[in-house]
């Protein structure tokens, strides 16, 4: 089973990229990690508490408000009841987002809290889609270059565009709530575009594309049948993930390899960059 890392900045395009992946004619399943950092803090769960141990005392606004219509500790206690109200993502973006000492302190803090979740949670979804013998699954990892999960993906699809105001247009015509500055701190807050297309690039051509943005959807559609013509051709045919599945050696020994050379491109980047540096 091939692992297609897709990423990208914040409103790159990667949601747009995710839901043609999803489609025919690729009908991939596809495993998004903002959607499990989502479910692994909702209410009741060990994340909710451990962001509320963490971060309750000194964010007043932290919870989203008490809702009226619902008695107290009602509707049976289940998720969205006033039992347990659900986190305000906004405030906690507020708390997180930016620049500076602190800001990067609780966002480490909160990442410490919520990536182990999410981690396991992706293996969980992975060990199904393996059992059930697809040949591909993507992993839609906005982060994916910033926890280092780059070494366990066969394929990077980085998807990118040229230009940061267009970027800051189609992100604050998305979420038009984002101030200029919460939207420009969220930008701030991860690896720029250039660096993770020089990441990309720095993989082997048949490990790491680039999917520009830069057009219109339609351009982007190409970009996608591009890239996936490839990385089918360059698949193993289906026999060999069948072989896989019947083989637990085989299928551990593949894996190793795929991690070996993730982490052989990851190492080659960071020498190039070191080299660059002392030019400089
Ligand atoms: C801070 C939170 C509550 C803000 O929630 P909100 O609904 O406003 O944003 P959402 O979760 O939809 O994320 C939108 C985008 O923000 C970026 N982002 C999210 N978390 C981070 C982070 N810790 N560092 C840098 N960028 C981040 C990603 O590009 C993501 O796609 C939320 O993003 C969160 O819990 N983040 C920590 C978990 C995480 O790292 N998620 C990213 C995928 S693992
Ligand atoms: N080629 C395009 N032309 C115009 N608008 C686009 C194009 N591609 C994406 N968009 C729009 O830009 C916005 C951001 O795209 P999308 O949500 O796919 O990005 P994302 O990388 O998933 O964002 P995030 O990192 O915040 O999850 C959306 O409103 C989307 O409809």
């Amino acid at each position: 089973m091939i692992l297609i890392g897709l990423t990208g900045s914040l409103a790159t395009g990667k949601s747009t990229v995710s839901n043609l992946l999803r489609s025919p004619p690729y009908a991939l399943p596809i495993i998004d990690a903002d959607l499990l950092a989502h479910r692994a803090v909702q209410p009741g769960t060990y994340g909710y508490r451990q962001i509320l141990a963490k971060f309750g005392p000194t964010t007043p606004d932290l919870l989203q408000p008490l809702d009226p219509t619902v008695p107290l500790g009602g509707g049976g206690g289940g998720v969205g009841t006033n039992a347990e109200r659900h986190i305000d993502r906004a405030a906690l973006g507020r708390r997180v987002f930016g620049d500076g000492e602190a800001k990067r302190r609780d966002r480490n803090a909160l990442n410490g809290i919520v990536h182990p979740l999410v981690r396991l949670a992706m293996a969980r979804e992975l060990l199904y889609h393996f059992v059930r013998g697809r040949w591909a699954v993507v992993l839609d990892i906005p982060l994916l270059y910033e926890s280092a999960l780059d070494v366990l993906v066969s394929v990077v699809l980085m998807v990118a565009v040229s230009s940061p105001s267009v970027q800051m247009r189609r992100l604050r015509r998305r979420d038009p709530a984002l101030s200029a500055a919460e939207a420009q701190d969220r930008v701030g807050s991860q690896m720029g575009v250039e660096e993770k297309v020089a990441r990309t690039r720095a993989r082997d051509a048949c490990r790491g594309k680039v999917l520009l943005n830069d057009g219109g959807r339609g351009d982007l559609e190409r970009e996608v049948a591009r890239a996936m013509g490839e990385v089918r051709a360059e698949a193993g045919g289906p026999l060999w993930g069948w072989w896989l599945l019947g083989s637990p050696v085989g299928a551990a020994g593949a894996g190793a390899w795929e991690v070996y050379l993730g982490w052989r491109a990851r190492r080659r980047w960071e020498e190039e960059r070191r080299r660059e540096r002392t030019r400089l």
